[in-house]
């Protein structure tokens, strides 16, 4: 009994020091952020810390002797995945609170809030399963198109934008899409259904129609990520979908694998019949195989994507074995767009700079100043209306582009 209670105590003393010591190197970071500090090399020992190291270089080239890089004069971009890194560091080197995801309490609060939209969702999904081997092309591409619009307004969700705040779905996703058509500034849709269906055709007695999702958001977002994925296999649009997700806590409210596991769960032991039906089928969907769920650390380096290929071949080659990747939210849209202030005309393939492993397409609402492909005058007509077009969350687009 002395034995187990001294051993309590040991562990929680070395709980309660760990705490202390990443409270420390965060408020160390808090004001390097406020008094605009040098960016400074990563001392801790993940594996992504020397990429991170050669890329202040890179960074440091780039400033050609106009002072260190530092937090308000380096990319927004750059500095942003920077403080998330270093946030990670604090954790990391502080067993045993090194697992610790800060976010998961926002994370888990956003997915309760957004009950009511997740029963809605379920329970359409389960009517629409009962008679999916029924429907004809036309409905099945109706409904395609009415999951990805889900999966598109989903992306509001995320707590990164509303500084932690509840940014839950509370009403039926569902109900209000038809009104939010005029929204969607860029609409592929048709050229996803497109695809989709050749590849079917060409796929249909030799190899797997595979299709990547490289997620976003955790809490209502990933539901719906989750309903477009078994949508495409119950339909036999796709015959395996991959997910990729973050390594480490990302942009508060990104989907690590701990988050992806726990709704699974969640949904599976809800007690809402069509909601857990959904948990255990997407349970089954792992355990057959035919849902993979992948991370890379790639993602959560500050890199943009048309430096995959030479910084991680590995994760390029793989996306190249997909038939389609559906990138969400808006810091995807930023890294497939180096995140620069392109002209709104500028077509989206020439801002992918040669990023394309495989016929790829962009669910994201706008949340940051970067927008390409659309129609000559079109932002600007928007702008003159709604300055805060860029940044609201309210516009979206579901922009395609073709392989190389
Ligand atoms: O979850 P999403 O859609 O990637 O949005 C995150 C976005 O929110 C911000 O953190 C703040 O707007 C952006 O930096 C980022 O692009
Ligand atoms: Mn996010």
């Amino acid at each position: 009994m002395f034995r187990i209670g001294t051993f309590v105590l040991h562990l929680f003393q070395k709980g309660v020091e760990a705490e202390k010591r990443a409270i420390s190197l965060l408020s160390k970071l808090r004001n390097e952020l406020q008094t605009d500090k040098p960016v400074t090399p990563l001392e801790d020992e993940l594996p992504d810390a020397a990429l991170w190291n050669q890329h202040l270089d890179y960074q440091r080239n780039l400033s050609n002797g106009n002072g260190e890089p530092s937090w308000f004069q380096s990319p927004w971009l750059y500095v942003e995945c920077y403080m998330y890194r270093r946030i990670q560091a604090a954790l990391a080197q502080n067993p045993p609170i090194d697992n610790f995801d800060v976010f998961n309490e926002g994370k888990v609060q956003n997915f309760f809030e957004s009950q009511e939209a997740v029963i809605a969702l379920c329970t359409y999904f389960q009517e629409l399963l009962k008679n999916i081997k029924d429907l004809d092309e036309k409905q099945l591409q109706e409904e395609l198109f009415k999951l990805l619009q889900v999966s598109l307004w989903g992306n509001k969700c995320d707590l990164s934008f509303s500084a932690g705040e509840g940014s839950s779905q509370k009403s039926s996703p569902l109900l209000s899409l038809e009104n939010l058509i005029p929204y969607i500034l860029v609409n592929d849709m048709e050229k996803l259904w497109s695809l989709l269906v050749n590849a079917k055709k060409r796929n249909a007695e030799e190899s797997n129609v595979r299709v990547d999702i490289i997620l976003d958001n955790a809490g209502f977002e990933l539901v719906t990520d989750f309903v477009l994925a078994d949508f495409l296999l119950s339909s036999k649009l796709a015959d395996e979908v991959h997910f990729h997700g973050k390594s480490i806590p990302w942009y508060v409210s990104d989907t690590t694998k701990r988050d992806f596991n726990w709704t699974i769960k969640q949904l599976q032991s809800a007690n809402h019949m069509w909601m857990s039906r959904c948990g255990i089928n997407w349970e089954g969907n792992l355990k057959k195989g035919v849902w993979v769920y992948r991370d890379h650390m790639f993602w959560t380096l500050p890199h943009d994507f048309s430096s995959m290929a030479e910084v991680a071949p590995d994760l390029y080659a793989d996306l190249q074995k997909s038939s389609l990747l559906l990138f969400k939210g808006d810091l995807n849209y930023r890294k497939l767009t180096g995140d620069k202030k392109w002209e709104y005309t500028v077509p989206f393939h020439q801002a992918l700079n040669k990023f394309r492993p495989a016929p790829l397409c962009s669910l994201r609402t706008l949340k940051s100043d970067t927008q390409v492909g659309l129609k000559p005058g079109q932002g600007e007509q928007i702008q003159a209306s709604e300055p805060e077009w860029m940044i609201s969350g309210k516009y979206g687009v579901v922009q395609f582009a073709a392989a190389l």
